[in-house]
């Protein structure tokens, strides 16, 4: 928890102001941060100072596993981030591209789980790593990238965390998840439970034990309408412990993630937190 108040603060000290044509917003950016996760402890990264609504982030995490394309999917399983990126945003709402309603386009884990290969077919990249993992094997290109710039113009939003490589050592599994843009106090929030939560399944469901998540970010903003929340709010609150997450030992394989599992096979022991705050979010 400390070294994300860290990072608010350090952004607040020594941010600069950058317009962001996109939003139309200024954000007050640093560039280049490194939050570690001790995964293997199970030191849950989840935000104390305000109320953290995880269990959102976790349905996001397993909507991308799937290769969901469409925000209604993501409802369904409890997950509304993305209603706003699908459906307000004007130069989605008129690109082509679009398939109606809630569509999101080929975003994260549509590239994760069918990037498409120019001589036809795809690539099932999930599959491929897990795969390798649970028979022993990191050929040291364990990696699930969503970053596809020949087909950003077909999508809502290019992939904000975009490639999370596995690493194997003995047999402790390793993350290191790489971040392009970072909204501190809305998305940030999310994605540290991602990536943790990444790293704990693929380390079940392969068979290995789970050691650290490094998750490195480049450019790391707070939009200049959450400043005031940020500055004079959440950073004035002490943090309390990490809490712990359980997961149900019955999943044990990817087809479990894709077929049965709910927010229901994910629990948080001993979260004290303060009360949540409402961010403003920047479509
Ligand atoms: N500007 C912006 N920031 C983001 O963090 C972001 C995007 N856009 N677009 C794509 C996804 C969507 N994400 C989101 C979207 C909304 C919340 C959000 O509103 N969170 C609230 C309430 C969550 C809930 O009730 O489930 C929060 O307090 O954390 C968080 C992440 C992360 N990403
Ligand atoms: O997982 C996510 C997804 C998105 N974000 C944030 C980062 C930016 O504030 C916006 C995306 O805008 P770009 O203009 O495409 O950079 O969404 C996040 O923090 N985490």
């Amino acid at each position: 928890m400390r070294q994300y108040l860290d990072l608010c603060q350090r952004i607040v000290d020594e941010g600069v102001w950058v317009d962001n044509k996109r939003t139309g917003k200024r954000c007050l950016t640093v560039i280049d941060a490194e939050l570690n996760y001790n995964v293997g402890n199970n030191e849950f990264p989840l935000i104390t100072t305000r109320k953290s609504f995880w269990k959102a982030a976790i349905a996001e995490l397993l909507g991308y596993l799937r290769g969901y394309d469409n925000a209604a999917d993501f409802r369904a399983i409890g997950c509304n981030t993305w209603n706003a990126n699908a459906n307000e945003n004007d130069a989605w709402l008129n690109n082509p591209h679009r398939k109606g309603d809630d569509d999101m386009g080929r975003v994260y884990g549509v590239q994760g789980r069918g990037w498409a290969k120019p001589d036809g077919g795809v690539v099932d990249q999930l599959a491929k790593l897990v795969n390798d993992l649970k028979n022993g094997i990191d050929d040291r290109g364990e990696i699930l990238s969503f970053y596809n710039p020949g087909e950003f113009h077909m999508g809502c939003l290019r992939p904000c965390m975009h490639t999370h490589n596995f690493s194997l050592l003995g047999d402790t599994l390793y993350l290191t998840s790489y971040q392009r843009s970072c909204d501190v106090p809305l998305g940030l929030n999310f994605n540290q439970i991602q990536v943790y939560v990444l790293l704990a399944l693929v380390a079940q469901i392969t068979g290995h034990k789970a050691g650290m998540a490094y998750h490195k970010i480049v450019n790391a903003h707070i939009y200049e309408d959450q400043l005031d929340l940020m500055k004079n709010v959440q950073l004035k609150r002490e943090p309390f412990a990490a809490p712990k997450l359980n997961i149900n030992p019955d999943i044990k394989t990817l087809e479990d993630i894709e077929t049965w599992v709910t927010l229901d096979d994910f629990s948080v022991e001993g979260y004290e937190h303060h009360d949540a705050i409402a961010y403003p979010f920047s479509v």
